[in-house]
């Protein structure tokens, strides 16, 4: 039973993604339901090639599911008119592996693209800029360029372009995969801030266990395009793993070797 507080910011309803390849069609995402819960930190983890990126592109229809509904925040995406789309898109912020920055525009420009996108005013986003750049630590860096920074400081960058229209949504792909084991620590805690200051639903795909080990509340594990476990870390949830014993599931929750007597 759903308890009070717990409701679904993102819900998703038997969703579906094929690409057409030379021979024949490839199942990327199979048929895929999927509720993640306000205020948590909900990540997707599989081995490469599991449809993990993809799911995460569903979520904000940067791929278009061939089948299913994806609803955000109560609103079905799948149905909307492309400029309700745009609108209900300023409220989900993403994050890529390879930062995916403009090269060519300062830091604050940077920041400020999205803003300037959504049509709000000089004044207010100029104001919004120096928070999001406050929040994550970069305030002397709103001049510089991409190129000067580096991967941790592109990754703030990135993170503070995600939160400037103040998304209720995070979508992170394989946010820390590019980055040494030290940044990715510090990239982890700014995620927690977004998650515990700021109150932001993040969702993760990564394929490192750490990742998901420091930061989730909720796990999914993907395996050939579908979900196949689906826990919590928070109340006790150590039902036996739906799947094979040394699962994802087993790992996360501490109790790998608890077999091997
Ligand atoms: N635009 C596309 N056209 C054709 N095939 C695609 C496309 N996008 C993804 N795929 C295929 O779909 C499968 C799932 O890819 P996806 O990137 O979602 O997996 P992943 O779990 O995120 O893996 P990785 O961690 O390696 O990125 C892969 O076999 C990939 O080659």
């Amino acid at each position: 039973m759903e308890r009070k507080g717990e409701f679904a910011i993102l819900s998703l309803s038997r969703v579906s993604k094929g690409f057409k390849l030379k021979d024949g069609m490839y199942q990327a995402v199979d048929d895929v339901s999927l509720d993640v819960k306000k205020g948590s930190i909900h990540g997707v983890i599989g081995e490469s090639g599991a449809g993990k990126s993809t799911l995460l592109r569903l979520i904000n229809l940067l791929e278009k599911p061939d089948q299913g509904t994806v609803t955000v925040d109560g609103h079905n995406l799948t149905e909307m008119p492309s400029k309700q789309l745009r609108k209900a898109r300023e409220k989900i912020g993403m994050i890529f592996q390879q930062f995916n920055l403009v090269n060519n525009v300062t830091v604050s420009r940077n920041i400020s693209i999205p803003l300037e996108l959504a049509g709000v005013p000089k004044r207010e986003r100029m104001k919004r800029v120096k928070e999001c750049l406050d929040f994550v630590g970069l305030a002397d860096k709103a001049e510089q360029y991409p190129a000067q920074l580096s991967g941790g400081q592109r990754q703030r960058v990135a993170i503070a372009r995600a939160l400037s229209n103040s998304p209720g949504l995070l979508l992170c792909d394989e946010p820390t995969s590019s980055l040494d084991p030290g940044t990715t620590a510090d990239i982890l805690d700014v995620l927690k801030d977004i998650n515990g200051g700021l109150g932001v639903t993040v969702v993760i795909v990564t394929h490192e266990m750490d990742v998901v080990k420091s930061l989730c509340t909720h796990v999914s594990v993907m395996e050939k395009g579908r979900i196949v476990d689906s826990f919590s870390r928070q109340d006790g949830d150590f039902r036996p793993a739906a799947v094979r014993t040394g699962s994802y599931r087993d790992q996360i929750l501490g109790k790998a070797g608890e077999t091997h007597v």
